[in-house]
């Protein structure tokens, strides 16, 4: 297995774009996020706030329609699609062209869902961002991932992980499977933990931020919206993962001496990324 580069606020430096002082929300990139069912709008929730608090410019957020007057009130910024069907997503319909794409938090896997799913591979060309059910559903329709464009960012769980490349024995096996993976289907692998690994055909990242302060429900549903913000932006899929991973866990870095490890939840991350920015700026 090749030996894990590590991800240094050094490589950061050498990704991180500041902002143009001349941009607008147009040049700074419309994000969709896709994401919540009944009960777990707080997934789209999160994902959004992420995402417009990660530097794009506009984000459209699609979710069924019990979620439209919470998220309409949570985040006035953010725009609102909803699908036919009350309580999860029947369809994929947007009558935006995004840049970039992220797509899975609390959707769960009704059939209408996963047939929204494929039909929206069908024909996507966007970055993409997958995560949570979205990936469950492709561990479940092994031949969709043919579907996948080239350099797509999937970011399991260890248990996502293992639904989609089957179980390890050893570490090293893991490894050796996912960057098989990777470069079976030419995706990118954000192999979520503690730490966190990042794997392409090419090599394996290390991320050397965060700590376990992120291990509380919703932490995975932000970092989506980060990557997507970043993708968003015009970072390529590889930079936006790097710099993503690394600003999330620097997110629980900065906010430990004050929050602790037992009082921190998802939404410090948001309240955090201020702070982590401008760390490289
Ligand atoms: N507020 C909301 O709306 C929220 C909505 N959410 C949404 O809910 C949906 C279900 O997502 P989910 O990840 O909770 O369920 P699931 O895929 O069955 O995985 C759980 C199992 O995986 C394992 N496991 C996980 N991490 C691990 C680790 N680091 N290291 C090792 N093992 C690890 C662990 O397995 P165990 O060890 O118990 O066998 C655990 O029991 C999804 O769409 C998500 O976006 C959530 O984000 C919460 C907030
Ligand atoms: N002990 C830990 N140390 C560092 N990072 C952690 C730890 N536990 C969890 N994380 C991070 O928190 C996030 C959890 O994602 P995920 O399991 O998808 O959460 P959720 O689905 O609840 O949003 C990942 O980015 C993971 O790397
Ligand atoms: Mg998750």
């Amino acid at each position: 297995m090749k030996i894990p580069i590590s991800i240094t606020q050094a490589e950061i430096q050498k990704i991180y774009k500041p902002i143009n002082p001349h941009t607008h929300k147009g040049i700074q990139g419309h994000a969709a996020i896709i994401a919540g069912s009944y009960g777990k709008i707080g997934a789209a929730v999160l994902a959004s706030r992420a995402c417009i608090k990660s530097g794009c410019g506009l984000v459209t957020t699609l979710i069924p329609k019990c979620g439209y007057e919470i998220l309409q009130s949570t985040i006035p910024e953010v725009m609102v699609v909803t699908t036919t069907h009350e309580k999860y997503i029947s369809e994929i319909i947007f009558d935006i062209e995004p840049k970039a794409v992220g797509i899975g938090p609390g959707i769960g896997q009704e059939p209408n869902t996963q047939k929204a799913f494929y039909e929206f591979l069908k024909t996507n060309k966007k970055p993409l961002v997958i995560d949570a059910d979205a990936l469950n559903i492709l561990s479940n329709n092994n031949s969709w991932l043919n579907l996948l464009q080239s350099e797509t960012i999937l970011t399991p769980h260890p248990k996502e992980l293992e639904r989609l490349i089957g179980s390890w024995k050893s570490d090293q096996e893991k490894f050796e499977k996912t960057i098989e993976f990777s470069k079976q289907y030419q995706v990118i692998i954000v192999m979520k933990g503690a730490p966190t690994h990042i794997v392409n055909s090419k090599n394996v990242d290390e991320n050397t931020t965060g700590n376990a302060a992120l291990a509380t429900a919703g932490s995975g549903d932000v970092l989506t919206g980060i990557i997507t913000s970043l993708l968003a932006q015009g970072y390529s899929p590889i930079q936006a993962a790097q710099l993503g991973v690394y600003i999330h866990g620097l997110t629980a870095d900065i906010a430990l001496p004050e929050t602790g490890y037992q009082s921190f939840i998802a939404s410090d991350i948001i309240a955090n990324l201020g702070k982590a920015f401008l760390s490289l700026d």
